[in-house]
């Protein structure tokens, strides 16, 4: 279905391209290696039903037949996590494999309620994957934020306990954003308002976000923003259904964070072709291009650029396009926007016969 090709030097440049991330469950980077070294390290025995190998996982997770498919293995994968070092440990595998992409400014999701609810502190969940973060930027010096996600089919009751349970890592910065994952269709934005408002009242500078538009409608994207006062959007491929929201996020800048090959591994599309990848471009919607579940789809930050230019053919000026509006819808600080978007200039400058 590849309709371009991609030669080894528009490979080199997708690589080099600076890129940010904003949408990465780190519990979707948990590859089956490490899930079963941490199921053996920490003495747990996984369900029967969950493949009992890193070949019969990685043949499975080839087959999801849809979200909730996945989610069922996702929760039964992230049982191995236990200790600090565990959630360090994942982290760290992706943070190295991110910057060996060109991934340079991550913004990482995490599901705490998945950990408390097995009765891991949040404190345990939030220590390992902060000392990840200032690792990472020390040892490659790449910058990331993390966004604690809740989890939509649990009660908001919940989510407000949650909200309260991380009060001190918002308030310290360690934690930067909210965002709101799991089964999308039964669970509207609405049911959030309370958690959304609660947090955006106490720390006016945290950033919002909410998966919306995965598989529920465009209604989902609209009452996100109108409800949840969220500036970007997770996924949002629905959008394409609604002229005047593809406007409305236009003009706003509401950045749609888009996961190509999530799509596909999920059913919502039956190859990347299908994406409305050129229609946000071309309407000036601006998106970014992110792995999700990168150890469940089987592919990181660069095999979906990669996998987008075989279906769309961009040249060198849209993917530097593509790069900064990556960086504009970015929660960084003005000052390393501005590092990145002269990387991105430098970058092109090398490349500048694949205009
Ligand atoms: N793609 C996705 N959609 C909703 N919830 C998720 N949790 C992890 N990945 C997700
Ligand atoms: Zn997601």
């Amino acid at each position: 279905m590849a309709k371009y090709e991609c030669s080894e030097h528009m490979h080199s440049f997708l690589k080099e391209l600076p890129k940010c991330e904003h949408h990465v469950h780190l519990e979707g980077t948990l590859e089956p290696s490490l899930l079963f070294n941490l199921a053996k390290r920490n003495a747990i025995t996984l369900p029967t039903h969950f493949p009992p190998s890193v070949e019969a996982c990685n043949e499975r997770y080839n087959r999801f037949t849809d979200l909730q498919d996945f989610l069922d293995h996702y929760y039964i994968g992230m049982s191995v996590l236990i200790k600090e070092a565990d959630f360090y440990d994942l982290a760290m595998e992706y943070f190295t494999k991110a910057h060996s992409d060109g991934c340079l400014h991550s913004e990482v999701f995490f599901d705490p309620q998945g950990h408390v609810e097995r009765g891991i502190s949040i404190d345990t969940v939030v220590e390992g994957f902060d000392r990840a973060c200032k690792e990472a930027n020390t040892r490659f010096g790449t910058t990331n934020k993390l966004i604690m996600c809740l989890l939509r089919h649990l009660p908001a009751s919940s989510g407000l306990q949650t909200i309260n349970d991380a009060h001190k890592y918002y308030e310290s910065g360690i934690i930067h954003g909210l965002g709101l994952d799991s089964s999308e269709k039964p669970f509207p934005p609405h049911l959030f308002t309370d958690c959304y408002q609660t947090l955006k009242t106490k720390f006016p500078q945290v950033g919002l976000t909410a998966h919306a538009g995965e598989e529920g409608d465009h209604t989902f994207v609209t009452n996100s923003l109108d409800l949840l006062n969220v500036t970007r959007i997770d996924h949002g491929v629905n959008s394409q259904h609604s002229d005047e929201l593809m406007e409305r996020l236009a003009a706003n800048r509401t950045l749609l964070s888009l996961c190509p090959l999530s799509n596909v591994k999920l059913q919502v599309v039956k190859d990347v072709s299908e994406l409305p990848i050129d229609k946000f471009f071309n309407n000036n919607v601006p998106f970014s291009i992110n792995s999700d579940d990168p150890a469940y789809f089987g592919g990181y930050i660069l095999d979906n650029y990669i996998t987008v230019h075989t279906r769309f053919g961009f040249n060198g000026l849209q993917w530097k396009q593509i790069a900064l509006n990556g960086i504009n819808g970015s929660w960084c600080d003005e000052d390393r926007k501005t590092e990145l978007r002269n990387l991105v200039d430098a970058v092109h400058t090398k490349y500048k016969d694949l205009i």
